[in-house]
């Protein structure tokens, strides 16, 4: 069975709750960043033996958080010996916005991935934007290249939109299934 592993960031678990929710798709590993932009014990050789790993970061002031930026700069220990070659990747952001910028994070993500020459998985989801359309629909925000999520600025994390958790899930099947085919 390929091994899946979502690193990811959250600062106030928000993204946390997103992260458990693409893994409840996926049945990945969680591995979180820390307040302080490290990983645990282990961390490294985890993601090393990852057939899949998806990237997790809340956008703040739009980008992914400094911590997760941090670990992105400490992945190019791996990209130096082109460690995650041809390893199938992911990536979600989360935000309070509709909108909030959360593109420009995604797009940091696939970018991350591309560096170490990933096979980036899209979303797989056609948009739910009629008149009819609501934030309960999968996939309301219209995402593409990867997952969104909105966490409106005063939900708790039991109140993130349950349309945007059922997107993750979906998201989170859609990994374990390109990486079955692609990674056995
Ligand atoms: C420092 C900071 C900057 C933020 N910048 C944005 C932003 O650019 N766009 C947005 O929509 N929300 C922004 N937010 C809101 C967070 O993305 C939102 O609260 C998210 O759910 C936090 O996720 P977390 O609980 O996993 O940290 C910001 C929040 C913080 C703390």
């Amino acid at each position: 069975m390929s091994k899946i592993v979502i690193v990811f960031h959250s600062g106030y678990g928000h993204t946390k709750k997103v992260a458990e929710a693409v893994a409840a798709g996926s049945g990945a590993e969680l591995l979180a960043i820390d307040a302080e932009g490290n990983l645990p014990e282990g961390g490294w050789d985890t993601l090393a033996a990852a057939d899949a790993i998806v990237f997790g970061a809340p956008t703040y002031m739009g980008s992914p958080s400094w911590q997760f930026k941090k670990f992105a700069d400490a992945t190019s220990k791996a990209w130096f010996t082109r460690a995650w070659q041809d390893k199938v990747f992911g990536g979600f952001t989360n935000s309070a916005s509709l909108n909030g910028d959360k593109q420009v994070s995604l797009i940091a993500l696939q970018t991350l991935a591309s560096q170490h020459g990933g096979i980036w998985v899209s979303l797989g989801l056609p948009p739910a934007n009629s008149k009819a359309a609501a934030r309960t629909d999968v996939n309301n925000l219209g995402g593409s290249v990867g997952l969104l999520v909105q966490s409106p600025s005063d939900a708790s994390v039991e109140e993130i939109p349950s349309g945007d958790l059922d997107t993750a899930k979906l998201y989170g099947e859609r990994i374990a299934a390109i990486t079955a085919k692609l990674r056995g």
